[in-house]
């Protein structure tokens, strides 16, 4: 029965996802209130400043950063694409992977503007604002491909998506609480991805917590398993992984905006044993 309800339970996740709206996802929580880059208490200016401590303190490094259900943001590669020289962002959707596309493109056809999010980066890494073309140029040239991915498949990418030694980094943001129809499939998908880790890797993960659901376009409500911060270290420490810091944002109440119940923002940096 386990079994049979495992399989449902994804099933019925991948069905949700059919009607996902990468335009309408990016206005919901990547324009302002939620992406106020003035405010000092917005949760952009939080989540730029984890990515970029932990892409430059100093421990991680290595040729290959993987994004695992990139949807159609970039934000989250922002610092890392500075680090690496490989970079492969990776989507369920196809209509997410097109989204990506068209920004690398840079020939008009993606529905979010991202250059305050690159001159707000190149501000945290001590360069003038202006330096946001040279940012974007990097990580246009870093990029490697765009590809499928599956949290819930053991081999959650392709057998030739990676090097035999696998990636040298994870990001996944968002993704593995917003796919898994509940905590055991949360667990397992960490796990899969995991393997797409080498040994000493990093994992650099951000979800939410106290989420139960979101809208991923009008009228498109996807379920959310709810984590709080001792089942996410749980979850991490189950999946073989080491945690190396945990840092918490609680959404201030003007930025819960009806598109979601999410409660806060956690920030994960973990090493795979
Ligand atoms: C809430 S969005 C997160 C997007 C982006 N990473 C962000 O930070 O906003 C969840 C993403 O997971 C993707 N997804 C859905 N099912 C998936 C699966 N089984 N495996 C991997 N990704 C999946 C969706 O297409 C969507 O892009
Ligand atoms: O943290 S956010 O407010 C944010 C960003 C994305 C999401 C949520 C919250 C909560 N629901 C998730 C559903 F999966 C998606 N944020 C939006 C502005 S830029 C940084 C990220």
């Amino acid at each position: 029965m386990e079994g049979k309800g495992k399989v449902n339970g994804v099933a019925a996740m991948a069905a949700c996802y059919q009607g996902f709206d990468p335009a309408a996802y990016l206005q919901y929580n990547y324009t302002p209130p939620r992406a106020d880059f003035e405010r000092k208490d917005s949760i952009v200016p939080w989540k730029l400043a984890c990515l970029h401590r932990a892409f430059t303190e100093g421990d991680v490094r290595g040729e290959l950063l993987v994004d695992i259900g990139s949807g159609p943001t970039l934000y989250q590669v922002l610092s890392g694409c500075e680090v690496f020289n490989k970079v492969l962002l990776t989507d369920f959707l196809e209509v997410n992977r097109q989204e990506l596309r068209g920004w690398l493109e840079d020939e008009g056809g993606c529905n979010l503007d991202w250059t305050p999010y690159l001159q707000h980066v190149c501000k945290l890494e001590g360069r003038r604002p202006s330096a946001w073309t040279e940012k974007a140029a990097k990580l246009r040239q870093v990029i490697t491909d765009i590809v499928p991915v599956d949290v819930h498949r053991p081999q959650p990418l392709a057998l030739d998506a990676l090097p035999s030694e696998g990636a040298d980094c994870l990001v996944s943001c968002f993704c593995l609480e917003s796919v898994s129809p509940d905590l055991a499939a949360f667990t397992r998908a960490l796990g899969h991805i995991g393997r797409l880790l080498r040994t000493g890797g990093h994992l650099l993960l951000i979800g939410a917590l106290g989420e139960s659901y979101y809208f991923g376009g009008p009228g498109v409500r996807i379920p959310v398993v709810p984590l709080n911060e001792a089942q996410v270290c749980a979850s991490l420490k189950e999946s073989g992984y080491t945690l190396i810091r945990l840092e918490v944002y609680t959404l201030p109440q003007d930025m819960r905006v009806g598109v979601d119940d999410v409660s806060g923002v956690f920030f994960v940096k973990a090493i795979k044993e």
